[in-house]
């Protein structure tokens, strides 16, 4: 349990429709602590006291998950075969390694955190592996989930068997919501990077009452150094970045082998012509032609910055860029796990994150993120040129159909 102190004149404590306690502060009604870390709240003399929850528990086992199925997925990358890759029903690609990881984080937290009110929302499950032709896929990602634990020595003690890493997989199927915790979990994003031997990023969140409370984002292939002084032709070069954050605390980055880690911002820069931005490398998941209309509009000399997964977040979240333009093709929904953690790393970095008409993202809907076109990232003084950028940029568009 931590303390906070607040002093009463920049407070007001409130109580919603629910009965619940919460404190704004008096000057912009903007929460100072969300509802669910408000636990009692003492006046004395001119101090409010209060005791809030700390998630340092649950990050550390985050932490710990990640890397573990960090190094899974690394040992595939190495030595991918075309039988480790199948087609989902959506037609999008995935592979041993995906679900592997999977069954990794949520062994592991689920060892580390105890499985009775454990919740986990995550992008896979076995309806594939179940089937007759999923037997081989199976068999192969049961034995990288055993080497991968027996690897670490903390959680390889028994091996687990075929129901055991099914069960695993499945426990993702969670619906999230606003109550209670849920676990979000995306066990490769940027699984097109990953299969091109380019960026993917492990993503875990938590969510508690509806809000992101811890963000880890386990990046094998992003360099330790800032991608803006990267130099693709050094194969010296240090990758393997593990970015962490929990809410009201700031983002840190360690190597994913274990260095100190360090605290992260977002870039200062309030000069939209001196900013680069990053977009998916894959034109099917954002509108390439609506990002480069933007950057137009606000001026931005640099050429985009096209890289898989949240490792853009990631990125973003120590200055090595200043914008991130996501707008997804018409009908196109977003999930939540595909955005939670990179979305807290990069929100404690200092960061804005929000839809194309300024709204924040709503992560307790369940599984999808209902929002506006869609998102947007960057720091706090070039948040409102982006907004107008691409307000007109939308326009422009409309118009012109
Ligand atoms: N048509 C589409 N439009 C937008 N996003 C899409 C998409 N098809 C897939 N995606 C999402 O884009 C994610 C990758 O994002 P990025 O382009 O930033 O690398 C994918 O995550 P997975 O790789 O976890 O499936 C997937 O959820
Ligand atoms: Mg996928
Ligand atoms: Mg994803
Ligand atoms: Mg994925």
């Amino acid at each position: 349990m931590e303390m906070a102190t607040f002093s009463v004149s920049s407070a007001t404590i409130i109580k919603d429709s629910l009965s619940r306690t919460s404190l704004l502060s008096t000057k912009n009604r903007k929460p100072l602590l969300p509802l669910s870390l408000c636990l009692t709240l003492k006046a004395s003399n001119s101090t409010l006291t209060v005791a809030s929850m700390s998630y340092d528990k649950q990050l550390a086992a985050a932490k710990n998950a990640a890397s573990l199925a960090a190094r899974l997925c690394q040992k595939v990358q190495k030595v991918l075969l075309q039988a480790d890759v199948q087609s989902k029903s959506d037609k999008s690609p995935v592979t041993v390694a995906d679900y592997g990881s999977q069954a990794v984080v949520s062994v592991v937290l689920q060892k580390e955190l105890g499985s009775a009110s454990f919740s986990l929302v995550a992008e896979e499950d076995s309806g594939d592996l179940r089937k007759k032709e999923g037997k081989e896929t199976l068999r192969r990602i049961i034995e990288l989930v055993n080497e991968t634990l027996a690897s670490d020595g903390t959680y390889g003690n028994a091996p687990l068997f075929e129901e055991d890493v099914l069960a695993a997989i499945d426990s993702g199927r969670s619906e999230g919501g606003p109550s209670g915790q849920h676990w979000v979990l995306d066990p490769i994003d940027g699984t097109k990077g990953f299969l091109r031997g380019d960026q993917y990023a492990i993503a875990l969140g938590l969510l508690d009452e509806g809000k992101v409370v811890l963000g880890v984002l386990a990046c094998p292939n992003l360099p330790l150094a800032s991608l803006a002084s990267h130099n693709p032709q050094d194969d010296q070069e240090k990758v393997g970045c593990l970015f962490y954050a929990q809410v009201g605390s700031g983002t840190y980055m360690q190597s994913l082998d274990g260095s100190a880690p360090i605290k992260v911002h977002v870039t200062d820069l309030d000069n939209p012509e001196e900013a680069s931005f990053f977009e998916s490398f894959e034109a099917a998941h954002s509108l390439h032609d609506l990002s480069s209309l933007i950057a137009k509009k606000l001026g931005v000399r640099a050429p985009p910055v096209r890289i898989d997964s949240q490792a853009k977040y990631g990125a973003l979240s120590r200055g090595d860029g200043a914008i991130y333009l996501r707008f997804p093709h018409k009908g196109y929904r977003e999930k939540i796990w595909d955005h939670a953690a990179g979305y807290l790393v990069v929100a404690e970095a200092g960061g804005v994150v929000s839809d194309a008409a300024g709204n924040p993202l709503d992560f307790s809907k369940g599984r999808y993120l209902d929002l506006h076109e869609g998102i947007i990232v960057t720091n706090q003084k070039l948040m409102p040129a982006l907004l107008k950028a691409v307000k007109d940029s939308l326009n422009e568009k409309a118009s012109s159909l």
